[in-house]
């Protein structure tokens, strides 16, 4: 019987579509099935290869995930991710504990000698780690392959099983090896042949719309944003003037977006385009509001309930168009991932919404999305341009929203973009933002007191947005940027760095 390629079973990790992902690019069909699909099935695809993901139980937790341990008898290699790791041990006799020491993000580690894994690679290098628990010990047949400073069983193996398993993650980018890892458990240990290729994507979603949407007319969410200008090419190819594209400025946009979105989308594509100014709208909505978690769903159902007039007034609608990619759905829960934010286009939709959705991007990752909006002919810098969130300055105000505040983080903002542009760092860091925490602090400025905002400076790199590390911004830049910020704009005297890598933290701070 033909071998199917690499199951990627979820135990609700945030990286589990990445590990699919990885298994692709490396030119391997795999996909991504619940952890509650029944041994038998996964038998019936024949796979080469099972990767068991991370997640946010604790195995040692009642109720936590769990999988019939027949799926270590199929003669099947098994690799095991954090969570996937430590199911492994518990299932298998070891003992996982609760971690004296956690570690979160980057992690040096050391790869023993022989390993089967890790065979050829160089033995330090850095990993990224997301995790609590900890494998105590392995179960009886493992050697240890791996080791960190606080995570002892950091890598075991059983080759004569072919089980192995891993406390990092080497689906995600900032771990170094991360791609030799995968690409060693798929070939070298699973032998699997390279049978699959990533082509035709944009082909075959166009084809999908086409059909879905026929004659009818449909309107498209746009922000002016990376995602939602991919999607509308990709739709507008499939159904032409068919499409209207709906920008709304809810006035949580950052200085003179609006006008600019509006001016650039109107002179580079042919595509029908109405702005909807919503501005006191949203803000009365908001009015009162310091719940994160509540305001995104504001801000998502408002979002729906402007389409929805503006879909009125066109006649007969039935399709709205969102640029949603796969980390929206992922952070906002699937059921068995953890709810990390509602993103407003995923989480934040109200229930009772009669717009069916086409969102062509669903599956896939932000840098996938760039490459496919150069293939689909967009200009570079637009595609490369960066992201910037739907609720966009509703959550870099922390807490309560105020014209005031959102005033400054605004000003703050535009100084800051500026003073990266100069000095020509625009290119090279993925997002950077200012934002306003509810801190106020204590300062001396001409010689009077103050009692003022402080503003936080965010930079990170990233690629896909799963995982980012700080940019290590020249102090000289931030230097200008604090000065500036703090002499230009009023009601500040005090700015901030943000140095901490995603996880433990997120990108943004709501
Ligand atoms: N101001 C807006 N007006 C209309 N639709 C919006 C607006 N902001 C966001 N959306 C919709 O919500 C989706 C998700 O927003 P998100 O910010 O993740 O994507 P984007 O703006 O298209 O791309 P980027 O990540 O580059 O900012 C968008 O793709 C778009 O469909
Ligand atoms: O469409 C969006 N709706 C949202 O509600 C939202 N929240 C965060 N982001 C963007 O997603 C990426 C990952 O963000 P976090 O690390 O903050 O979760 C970063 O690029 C964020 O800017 C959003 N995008
Ligand atoms: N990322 C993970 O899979 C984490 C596993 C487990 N929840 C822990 O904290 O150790
Ligand atoms: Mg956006």
């Amino acid at each position: 019987m033909e071998q199917k390629g690499i199951v990627v079973i979820d135990f609700g990790g945030q990286y589990n579509q990445l590990i699919a992902r990885r298994v692709r690019e490396a030119g391997v069909f795999s996909e991504l099935i619940p952890n509650r699909t029944p041994v038998d099935e996964i038998r019936k695809k024949n796979p080469v290869g099972i990767i068991l993901t991370g997640g946010p139980n604790s195995v040692n937790a009642e109720g936590s995930m769990t999988i019939s341990t027949e799926i270590f008898e199929l003669g099947v290699p098994v690799l095991g991710i954090c969570y996937g790791h430590q199911l492994m041990t518990k299932l298998l006799g070891g003992e996982v504990v609760r971690g004296d020491v956690k570690e979160y993000g980057k992690t040096e580690i050391t790869f023993e000698d022989n390993t089967t894994l890790f065979d050829g690679l160089r033995k330090e290098s850095i990993v990224w780690m997301s995790h609590g628990d900890t494998v105590h010990r392995a179960p009886e047949g493992f050697r240890i392959s791996a080791s960190t400073k606080d995570c002892e069983v950091a890598g075991m193996e059983n080759d004569e099983r072919r089980l192995y398993g891993i406390q990092f993650h080497p689906e995600v980018v900032h771990t170094e090896l991360g791609t030799e890892i995968l690409e060693s458990f798929i070939y070298n240990i699973c032998k699997a042949e390279k049978t699959w290729e990533m082509k035709d994507y944009g082909d075959m979603k166009i084809r999908e719309v086409k059909e879905l949407a026929g004659d009818s007319k449909v309107i498209c969410a746009l922000s002016g944003g990376v995602d939602s200008s991919v999607a509308a090419v990709l739709v507008h190819k499939a159904i032409g003037k068919n499409l209207t594209c709906i920008f709304v400025d809810h006035g949580l946009l950052r200085k003179d977006e609006g006008d600019m979105v509006e001016e650039i989308f109107r002179k580079r594509f042919e595509m029908n385009l109405i702005r909807v100014n919503a501005e006191e709208r949203f803000l009365s909505k908001l009015k009162g509001v310091s719940d994160p978690e509540r305001k995104r769903k504001i801000i998502g159902e408002e979002f729906i309930r402007v389409f929805e007039e503006e879909a009125n007034k066109l006649g007969d609608i039935d399709y709205l168009v969102q640029g949603t990619i796969y980390p929206d759905v992922v952070e906002s829960g699937t059921g068995t991932s953890a709810v990390i934010k509602s993103h407003h286009n995923v989480g934040g939709l109200p229930e009772d919404m009669k717009l069916k959705l086409i969102e062509p991007l669903r599956e896939l990752f932000k840098d996938e999305v760039r490459k496919l909006g150069e293939e689909l002919g967009i200009p570079h810098d637009l595609v490369y341009r960066q992201p910037f969130p739907g609720p966009g300055l509703g959550i870099r105000v922390l807490g309560e929203l105020t014209e005031e505040k959102l005033h400054i983080v605004r000003e703050a903002d535009a100084i800051y973009r500026e003073e990266i542009a100069k000095a020509h760092l625009d290119e090279t860091i993925w997002q950077y933002f200012a934002a306003l925490p509810n801190v106020r602090s204590v300062g001396v400025m001409g010689d009077e007191r103050t009692y003022s905002h402080m503003i936080v400076l965010r930079a990170v790199n990233s690629i896909d947005g799963m995982t980012s590390d700080w940019s290590r911004i020249p102090y000289d830049v931030l230097d200008i940027v604090s000065r500036r910020i703090v002499n230009e704009v009023k009601g500040v005297n005090r700015v901030v760095y943000d140095i901490t890598s995603k996880p433990p933290a997120t990108i943004e701070f709501e």
